[in-house]
């Protein structure tokens, strides 16, 4: 890199060039803060909070008849804002519901699809996905009764990478079924869907992703990939706020499966209020709802939406994987060169990079504490990972910038060995 390239006179002829950088303003990012925790908590844009709003004054002027009154009748919401989710992770509208939270949708799912029988017993997962969907996993290994050893985990190699390759030799006769993220919570990194999809498909085994770091980030092609089914949540990129109600994908040819778990707002919606029993499932991925739609926790998620489509997903995703690529020049050369310690997990290469980048240092939990009180807000995932998500609708240059010198100069001075070793409850 050249000296004009390392410069904050380049960050901010960066942030001149930048098509998205209107979008900043529509955002409320905390006072003397550099936000880069997006891939955890999206920020609040006004867009979100008016559309909040509307649903408050819609529950204050309908009451019940908010139902299927008002601006956006809540009736018919999940199926709706199934069908603004659709083009950001290449679905058919009928194939995507917003449903339940991540973890419950991939309950449901797996109550569909894991159906252990004769040989094919086992689930195929790795040891890097989010705990919550290995507790999800291991649950229902259990639940039919079958030996933990049924929940096969792929481990990272040296690097702390997944190898496709480890994970397609893994797809043996006796796997039911196959569950990966798309983008790895801790390292970033990016399966190939494609690659994964049409191994698992060729096997004979059924198989889902969990895109909750890639929803909103990078643009999806579920359906032509022929992908079985996904869940994701809308509270990181889409920005819809903490506890936000999550989405669900069902590829069309599996529409004619019975709902593994069920309840009456996956009915056909003309017979719900029959009140009749049996259930009469709709005929697309909403008979995978559940009960009432929290409509409150749901509030955001279409405002949420537009804004990701006005920006475009291909427009999001060159911003994402230019910052990305800044981010790690910065700390290459302004810490790791310069002998201040640190690694970076994520890939190197554009296709196989999500929307963070995981930078491990020994002093990880120190740095994490001292950058928050210097107004840097990554995570930290332990044993030593700090994640730094620049999220392209409000995520700057001269922010990246700013936070790559205050990382530096924490670690050349040692203030960070001020904080305590322990983790925070929440970090
Ligand atoms: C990949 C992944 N799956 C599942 C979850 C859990 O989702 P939830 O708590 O919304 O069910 C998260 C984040 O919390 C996640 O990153
Ligand atoms: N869901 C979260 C929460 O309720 C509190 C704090 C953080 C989260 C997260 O989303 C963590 C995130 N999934 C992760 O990748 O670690």
């Amino acid at each position: 890199m050249t000296d004009q390239a390392l410069t904050r006179a380049e960050a901010a002829r960066l942030d001149i060039e930048d098509k998205l950088s209107s979008f900043r303003e529509r955002f409320y990012i905390p006072d003397g803060t550099l936000y880069f925790d997006g891939n955890s908590l999206g920020l609040l844009s006004k867009d979100a909070e008016a559309s909040v709003q509307r649903a408050l004054d819609a529950w204050k002027t309908y009451a019940i008849d908010g139902w299927t009154k008002g601006p956006e009748p809540w009736f018919h919401l999940p199926e709706t804002l199934g069908g603004l989710s659709a083009p950001l992770v290449g679905a058919l509208p009928s194939e995507v519901i917003v449903s339940g939270s991540t973890t419950v949708n991939l309950h449901t799912l797996l109550a569909t699809f894991y159906r252990p029988t004769g040989t094919r017993t086992k689930i195929l997962a790795d040891r890097e996905n989010f705990p919550s969907d290995l507790y999800a996993m291991h649950s229902h290994i259990q639940l039919h009764g079958r030996p933990d050893e049924d929940l096969v985990l792929i481990e990272p190699d040296e690097n702390g990478l997944m190898s496709e390759q480890t994970i397609i030799d893994a797809m043996q006769d006796d796997i039911a079924l196959i569950l990966l993220p798309s983008v790895w919570y801790k390292s970033g990194q990016l399966a190939d869907i494609r690659l994964l999809t049409e191994a698992a498909h060729a096997r004979g085994i059924v198989i889902g992703f969990d895109l909750a770091h890639s929803i909103g980030a990078l643009p999806h092609e579920l359906h032509d990939i022929g992908v079985d089914f996904a869940v994701w949540c809308n509270y990181k990129y889409v920005n819809s706020g903490p506890g936000a109600t999550a989405g669900l994908y069902v590829h069309e040819r599996h529409h004619d499966k019975a709902p593994g778990l069920a309840g009456w707002f996956g009915s056909d919606k003309d017979r719900q209020f029959d009140m009749a029993f049996p259930l009469t499932p709709a005929r697309s991925a909403s008979k995978w709802q559940l009960g009432t739609p929290p409509i409150l926790a749901t509030a955001a998620i279409a405002a949420s939406l537009k804004m990701l489509h006005e920006a475009d997903i291909t427009a999001i995703r060159a911003k994402s994987l230019q910052q990305t690529s800044y981010l790690r020049k910065l700390l290459t050369h302004f810490v790791i060169d310069a002998d201040l310690g640190g690694n970076i997990r994520t890939p190197i290469e554009d296709s196989r990079r999500g929307g963070h980048i995981a930078f491990e240092h020994e002093d990880a939990v120190q740095l994490a504490k001292a950058l928050r009180v210097e107004g840097v807000v990554p995570d930290f995932r332990p044993p030593y990972t700090l994640r730094f998500a620049p999220a392209p609708l409000y995520t700057s240059y001269q922010d990246i910038y700013d936070a790559v010198m205050i990382i530096s100069d924490l670690l050349k001075t040692g203030r960070h060995h001020a904080y305590s070793k322990e983790r925070d409850v929440v970090s």
